[in-house]
């Protein structure tokens, strides 16, 4: 059960820079338990860098992170703990199985049985067969579902996942959005980036390119934020 009964996740007028771009400006969500959230917009418009910024591995110049109106920044670590990120440059490590690349996670991911929950993830993600396969092996597909599995191998009340469906087939895709909704009905939030459809019913839309700043030159004294991760 996700810790996330009752929490609210809010980001208020934030502002992101990369590189010496202004990504997005004066940017307000609210994910309330059991809500989701779309990221949408072209290529460049800020959808993975507000991933970032929502899990915390990237500072906003400006705005506001909070949990339960408690900013974020005072208390990273507890932040790190209710997420699970997921980003499209997948995390498997080549000479380790499948079953190991999760079971690592679900360690890290403080699941009461590492090895147990890895199993049962990869066999819900309808993979149980690559349990014994090393990731050097695993084709595109394979290896997403593997990612993927990493969401439910451990508990975690926010998912924010970065164009997840890529690589997937239609079986997969269908698999991922009734785990999307069983997370949700127990009280979890999602936050998605996405370039196609994916059915998430009742979630709602942020388009990143409302956000895109017309500048003027009085941001001229924006300094740049590194990684924080
Ligand atoms: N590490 C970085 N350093 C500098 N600029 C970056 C970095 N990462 C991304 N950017 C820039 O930030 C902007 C937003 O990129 P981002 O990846 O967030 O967009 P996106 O909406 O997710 O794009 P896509 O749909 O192509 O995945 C782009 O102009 C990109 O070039």
């Amino acid at each position: 059960m996700p810790e996330s009964a009752g929490s609210v996740f809010a980001g208020s007028a934030l502002t992101c820079l990369r590189g010496d771009r202004l990504v997005f400006t004066g940017l307000d969500f609210r994910i309330a338990p059991g809500e989701a959230l779309f990221l949408l917009g072209p290529n460049g418009s800020g959808k993975s860098s507000l991933l970032r910024v929502m899990a915390g591995l990237l500072k906003p110049i400006r705005g506001r992170l909070s949990w339960d109106d408690v900013p974020v920044s005072d208390d990273p670590d507890a932040h790190r703990g209710r997420i699970h990120y997921v980003g499209h440059l997948d995390a498997v490590k080549p000479v380790l199985s499948a079953v190991e690349n999760l079971t690592f996670w679900a360690t890290l991911g403080g699941a009461a049985d590492p090895r147990d929950s890895a199993l049962r993830a990869l066999d819900r993600l309808g993979v149980p067969h690559i349990a014994n396969v090393p990731g050097r092996y695993l084709s595109a597909g394979q290896k997403r579902r593997l990612n993927l599995a990493r969401i439910i191998a451990a508990p975690a009340a926010l998912w924010l996942l970065d164009e997840p469906t890529v690589a997937l087939d239609r079986a997969a895709i269908a698999l991922f959005e009734e785990i999307i909704a069983e997370h949700r009905a127990g009280g979890g939030m999602v936050a998605v980036s996405t370039h196609v459809d994916i059915a998430m019913p009742g979630a709602r839309n942020l388009h990143l390119d409302d956000f895109t700043p017309v500048l003027h030159g009085e941001d001229d004294d924006l300094t740049d934020e590194e990684d924080a991760a």
